[in-house]
């Protein structure tokens, strides 16, 4: 049974209304003529992944899976941010069982979503450091607004991408650039990461961002879907494999990185420095 039939959308949304306890941070339509879901990340103000968003982008995923979703458009309520990444003040003298459900959750996002069988954009109408960058990077296809910064900047922070993500920047720029981009731990401006490579495309508004997403997502129209999803099956399957097999080791060892107190400190002198005002209240 397609996703867009009536019935699963009606499904879908009492799903999405009966799960999210104080409203959705993740907002999902869907176009009944094509078939597209449009996900749109609604955690104010930036959209930073805590166990809760990463939590119900998961579950999202999951039901779109199961409900033969045509294609995903995934984008921003904000529009000045796609997404600040990882929740840095929940990272800051952190619950260790905590970080490590958001460790783990965090792998199954980029296992469902790099790894869905259904086509997918990221429409980044705003910055989208970090984990923003993560979220776009495992779509197909990146559509972004100008003005905007993107990029993996974790060796700024003192830490390295994990290895799922950096494979998904090399399979998406290039070795060479994602050397390059990953040991500064550069942030692109828009027209920057067309350049390299990282976006696909740029748009000037978000409806023009969204109908160039539309029309990515048309291009598998006349492909058999299990064709089209075998194949890139075929082609991202090593990276969500590997994960798979490293996940528990994965998720130990970022959870004593995070609660070293070297790694307590460079954190806090981060926030002091970039996000002094929130720390001040
Ligand atoms: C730390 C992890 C350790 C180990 C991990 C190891 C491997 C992980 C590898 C890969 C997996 C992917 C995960 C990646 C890690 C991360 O994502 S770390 C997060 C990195 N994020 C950033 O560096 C972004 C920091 N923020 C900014 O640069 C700017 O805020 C931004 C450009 C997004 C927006 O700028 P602007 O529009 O000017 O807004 P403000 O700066 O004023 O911010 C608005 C309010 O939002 C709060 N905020 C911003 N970012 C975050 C955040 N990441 N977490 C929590 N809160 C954030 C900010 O404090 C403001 O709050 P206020 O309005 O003052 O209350």
């Amino acid at each position: 049974m397609a996703f867009r039939t009536a019935r699963n959308l009606a499904y879908f949304s009492n799903y999405i209304r009966n799960y999210s306890t104080n409203g959705p941070l993740v907002n999902v339509t869907v176009n009944e003529k094509s078939g597209f879901a449009t996900a749109t990340l609604q955690r104010p103000s930036v959209n930073s992944l805590n166990l809760e968003l990463l939590t119900e982008i998961s579950h999202t995923l999951q039901q779109l899976e199961k409900n033969k979703c045509r294609g995903l458009i995934l984008t921003s309520a904000s529009n000045k941010v796609f997404s600040a990444g990882l929740d840095l003040f929940e990272l800051h003298k952190p619950n260790a069982d905590k970080i490590k459900q958001m460790w783990s959750t965090l792998q199954e996002v980029w296992i469902k979503l790099y790894g869905s069988s259904y086509p997918t954009v990221a429409v980044v109408n705003g910055h989208a450091p970090a984990g923003g960058c993560m979220l776009a990077l495992s779509c197909e296809y990146r559509v972004m607004l100008n003005n905007f910064i993107i990029g993996l900047n974790e060796a700024q922070i003192g830490f390295s991408a994990p290895m799922w993500l950096i494979d998904g920047m090399r399979n998406t720029i290039g070795s060479r650039q994602a050397e390059f981009a990953l040991t500064a731990g550069t942030l692109f401006k828009t027209e920057e990461a067309l350049k390299i490579g990282l976006v696909d495309e740029v748009a000037q508004s978000k409806e023009e961002a969204i109908e160039k997403a539309e029309k990515f997502l048309n291009k598998f129209a006349k492909i058999p879907p299990h064709a089209r999803s075998m194949t890139k099956a075929a082609l991202r399957g090593a990276n969500i494999q590997a994960l798979v097999r490293n996940k528990d080791e994965e998720v130990r060892s970022y959870v004593d990185f995070v609660t070293d107190s070297q790694f307590q400190d460079s954190l806090g002198e981060f926030i002091e420095l970039n996000l002094k005002q929130k720390l001040s209240k």
